[in-house]
């Protein structure tokens, strides 16, 4: 690769006789990876599980493309090995408050609501519209049923929701240095000064995301990039201005190395921090720091709840609807049913108010209310699990193929005469679908369709 000379000659001073090795590890192939999904009951089939990623629980070497089984329906993620070990840091418990601060494509708000496995709540937001809208995809297809999707910036998200939340993750935008080996506009964007100008970008995010911690809380700090600027500088800046927070070192398996505080102001507990070096490790290279907030910073103001704005006949609708689709096992709670003009979702238990926020997504959309009915949603088709569904419809690889291109096809084998059935291949939900007679009408959504 042919790397800048300004870039070879800042690795060269920092990385001394380590240099030669991580230099020339751009030359070598990168690696890829994915997470299977532990929401899901089936592990995909026609997926190589042969090569797990040692430091965490769902992740494998190896790429699972995008028009496969295992992708659309949401029981795999592809996420790039080194990024997998800053959900991992994080590692949130069940009924935690977690907020995912630039969470576009969705690599670690999957991972987060992995852990949760849809019980607190996971706020994950993304400043750029047109990014919000695949993340909301993302988490749609993962079947994550307790996230709020918001399109805000770091400001709007630190007022709405002071000392709030027990996990912040900022994996901050950044020079890219690891990204190198997949994407050369990463080289060909690179300057001596670019770290810089994206340092000045991730104290500003950071100044908001310190305010919406809880005492005790803990914030997760990563990015993709080598530069100390963006790293280690980042974490001493942040201490020093925040005498609030103390670093958690963060346990290092084989591969993963401290953090250098002498890259930084010295301050030694900057070594508690994390460095994936591609020479080092396989995958591209991160930077990861955890720290836990010791006194309140912000005083913790009570974020109201948001209330159901459901009407008793759209509520009936839904009922309706789960008496004829759902299985008897099905619960719900109606006070926590919303409807969004058309739109009707099930709030996480714990939805905070949603007034002067760009919502993308609150929570799981249950379908759109038509006359007297509801049209399942594809989100619910992906969220439920096999024992919440009356009706489920096993179908064929080459079945599947006509569904995800928005096809219908026939058979005369149908459970039902009439009514919604969830398809299911290879053991992975793919969407609910009308059954009238011997036809299986297509509801797979216009903007996702494709063809194999
Ligand atoms: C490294 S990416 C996030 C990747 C994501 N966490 C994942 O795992 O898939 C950084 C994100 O920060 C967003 N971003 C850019 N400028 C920002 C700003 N000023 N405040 C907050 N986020 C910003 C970018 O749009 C981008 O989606």
């Amino acid at each position: 690769m042919n790397l800048p000379e300004a870039f070879i000659t800042k690795y060269s001073q920092l990385l001394g006789d380590q240099a030669p090795a991580f230099l020339a590890s751009f030359d070598q192939p990168s690696y890829s990876g994915f997470r299977v999904n532990p929401l899901r009951d089936t592990l995909p089939k026609n997926v190589d599980l042969s090569q797990p990623v040692p430091y965490t629980k769902w992740g494998y070497y190896g790429k699972v493309t995008g028009h496969t089984i295992a992708h659309q329906s949401g029981a795999v993620y592809s996420q790039e090995p080194s990024a997998m070990f800053v959900g991992e840091t994080v590692h949130p418990v069940e009924g935690d408050r977690v907020l995912d601060l630039s969470a576009a494509p969705g690599g670690k708000t999957t991972h987060l609501g992995s852990f949760l496995n849809n019980t607190g709540l996971l706020v994950s937001n993304e400043i750029m519209p047109k990014r919000a809208k695949v993340l909301s995809e993302n988490v749609e297809r993962f079947g994550l049923t307790n996230t709020l999707v918001l399109n805000e910036t770091p400001e709007v998200i630190a007022k709405h929701f002071p000392a709030y939340f027990d996990k912040v993750v900022v994996d901050a935008p950044c020079s890219g240095e690891g990204m190198f080996r997949k994407d050369p506009e990463a080289v060909a964007y690179w300057s001596l000064d670019y770290p810089k100008e994206c340092a000045d970008r991730q104290r500003t995010i950071l100044a908001e995301a310190v305010k919406t911690i809880k005492p005790g809380g803990e914030l997760v700090y990563s990015t993709c990039t080598f530069a100390p600027e963006e790293d280690e500088q980042i974490i001493a800046w942040l201490l020093e201005t925040y005498p609030q927070f103390e670093v958690v070192p963060i346990d290092k398996p084989a591969g993963i190395v401290d953090g250098h505080p002498e890259w930084a102001n010295n301050d030694p507990a900057l070594a508690g921090t994390a460095r994936l070096f591609p020479h080092l490790m396989k995958g591209e290279g991160h930077f990861v720091a955890k720290l836990r907030l010791t006194d309140a910073l912000v005083s913790e103001k009570k974020v109201r709840r948001e209330t159901s704005h459901t009407s008793k006949e759209e509520s009936l609708l839904f009922k309706k609807f789960a008496e004829e689709t759902l299985a008897p096992a099905y619960t719900y709670d109606s006070k926590r049913l919303l409807t969004f003009g058309e739109q009707l979702y099930y709030m996480p238990a714990e939805m905070p108010r949603l007034e002067k926020l760009r919502v993308v997504r609150p929570g799981l959309h249950l379908g759109t209310l038509k006359k007297g009915r509801i049209e399942p949603s594809y989100a619910l088709g992906l969220a439920l699990k096999p024992v919440d569904i009356a009706q489920e419809l096993v179908i064929t690889p080459e079945e599947w193929q006509l569904v995800v291109h928005g096809d219908i096809f026939k058979r005369d084998d149908l459970p039902i005469k009439k009514g919604w059935v969830r398809l299911v291949c290879e053991g992975q939900p793919i969407v609910f679908a009308k059954v009238v007679g011997n036809t299986v009408k297509n509801f797979f959504p216009k903007g996702l369709r494709f063809k194999v």
